[in-house]
């Protein structure tokens, strides 16, 4: 099948000398839904933003849609963004602003029609168990529903390849089930995900790949 990303010999070094990422090679099926584990610190969220292009490797290239990253230019990310969804570890969500803000945001500077953006952010709120939320603000929300906000902000935009770190990090066990059958879903749709996370619970039992890094280098490629 056709590869949606490619990572070659790809290193991140932080200065002075932390290798983030070691000669990192692999690539994802369109269509995939592969685990990313490793302990604290192994470079899983390294690893998520540069693909999001949020960072620049040290050395070595990322293809998206065959398409080498270094090679878009900066007025080109928020077309490339479109197409990447991240769902942040730390949610990065305006928290004085309303759950339809939130969500609508990518919309609204899109030219999108209101009365579409408002049918479309009301449509996934719904499927994420947040309908009637709308209008309150993100401060007021618990953890949990702010990480459905999260993942709702993530995929208004029907993206190709849905990045998520950590995503069910603040759920407690029923919450984490829903999420993650809410991701098969988006999955079964199309979606290609890379889901980063240290919980082993959530892919012992599911037959996917699992990419398994330490001290940035992955050990089963
Ligand atoms: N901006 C940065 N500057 C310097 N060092 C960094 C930076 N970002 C990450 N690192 C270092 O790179 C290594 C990998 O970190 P990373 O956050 O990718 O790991 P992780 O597997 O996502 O960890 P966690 O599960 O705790 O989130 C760590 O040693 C970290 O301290």
């Amino acid at each position: 099948m056709e590869d949606i990303l490619r990572l070659e010999r790809v290193s991140k070094v932080y200065k002075p000398n932390i290798r983030a990422l070691d000669d990192i090679t692999f690539s994802v099926a369109k269509g995939e839904f592969i685990f990313i584990t490793g302990p604290s610190g192994s470079g899983k969220s390294t690893l998520l933003n540069l693909i999001f292009r949020a960072e620049k490797p040290t050395s070595g290239e990322i293809f998206f849609e065959g398409r080498p990253l270094s090679s878009f230019p900066r007025k080109e990310i928020p077309f490339l963004r479109r197409k990447i969804g991240f769902v942040f570890q730390d949610f990065k969500l305006l928290e004085n602003h309303t759950v339809f803000e939130n969500v609508a945001i990518s919309l609204e500077i899109q030219d999108i029609p209101e009365g579409e953006i408002r049918y479309r952010v009301l449509k996934i709120l719904k499927r994420l168990g947040l309908a009637g939320k709308e209008n309150q603000l993100v401060k007021q929300l618990s953890g949990g529903e702010k990480q459905r906000v999260a993942l709702a902000r993530a995929v208004i935009n029907r993206p190709r390849l849905l990045l998520a770190d950590e995503p069910t990090g603040n759920l407690d066990a029923r919450r984490t089930e829903e999420v993650m059958e809410i991701f098969e879903d988006l999955n079964a749709e199309g979606t290609t995900i890379i889901l980063a996370t240290h919980d082993h619970s959530l892919f012992v039992d599911s037959h996917r790949r699992v990419l398994l890094l330490d001290e940035g280098r992955l050990l089963n490629p």
